[in-house]
């Protein structure tokens, strides 16, 4: 794999001025009585990017569920420092969270590149549209391209460009991406982490459960590792990249 290096920002833990993005509290998680995250607490400064590191079953989906409120969850949550705990995940959308599940899951297969950025744009202001749709163009050019085909029929990386188009069309100030690698090939894999790198010009801050490592470490400017749902671990990616003694024990397996 030859993931590009990209010069990021430099690791952000603690805010200089004003409110993080998203800071949560001895947030839980949990189906039914089975408590799979517990006692987590993090901030993610405006415009960082934030890897989420962690083996299967460590529980990175259920805390990004927990976030956007589609898993039970206790602890408090606030966004722009305003509370969203407690909120439905349309009141959390409309706050400023946006969820880019694993697998895609927000596109819609029938329709073409063209008719799912309408439906994803729809909520905009017509002159906005535009400036917002040249924006996204810019971004993923080859969403361009593939104005006029089916979304079911474009392929894994393509699909997951358009994922992430749809959810910047909400301007979210907090983007969560749940396992943008997976089953990508390597060389498709270097296409995403350019186009979210990209993303930085957009200001979001960004919340990404990942589990390659190279990956995370292209990308993030500072991570934090779970395990068994509690957060065992945090650094700067560059030590992902650098020790892969760091990443085995943390993923508690043979680096990537
Ligand atoms: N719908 C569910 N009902 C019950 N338990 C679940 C459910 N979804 C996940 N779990 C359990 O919660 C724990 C954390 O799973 P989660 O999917 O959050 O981990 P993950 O780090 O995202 O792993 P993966 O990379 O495999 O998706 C696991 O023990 C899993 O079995």
């Amino acid at each position: 794999m030859t993931l590009v290096q990209t010069a990021s920002a430099p690791a952000v833990s603690a805010r200089a001025t004003g409110p993080a993005a998203l800071a949560a509290a001895g947030l839980s998680a949990r189906y039914g009585r089975i408590e799979v995250c517990r006692d987590i607490s993090f901030e993610v400064a405006p415009g960082e990017f934030l890897i989420l590191l962690g083996a299967n079953g460590a529980g990175k989906s259920s805390l990004l569920g927990a976030l956007a409120g589609i898993v039970a969850s206790a602890g408090t949550v606030t966004v722009g420092g305003r509370r969203i705990d407690g909120v439905s995940p349309q009141r959390r959308a409309h706050a400023g969270l946006a969820l880019v599940p694993e697998g895609r899951g927000n596109l819609f297969g029938p329709l073409t590149v063209d008719e799912n950025l309408d439906l994803g744009l729809r909520h905009l202001r017509s002159d906005e549209r535009a400036g917002m749709r040249a924006d996204l163009n810019r971004l993923f050019p080859v969403l361009a391209e593939r104005g006029r085909q089916a979304a079911a029929m474009l392929s894994g990386g393509e699909q997951q460009m358009l994922a992430l188009a749809l959810a910047i069309a909400r301007r979210p100030t907090v983007l969560l991406l749940d396992e943008p690698s997976q089953g990508l090939a390597p060389v498709v894999l270097d296409e995403i982490v350019a186009a979210v790198n990209r993303l930085r010009t957009f200001g979001m801050a960004l919340i990404i459960a990942e589990q390659n490592v190279r990956f995370a470490a292209a990308l993030g400017d500072r991570f934090i590792a779970l395990r068994g749902g509690e957060v065992v671990d945090e650094g700067h990616p560059s030590e992902l990249a650098n020790h892969s003694g760091t990443a085995a024990r943390l993923l508690g397996a043979a680096p990537h």
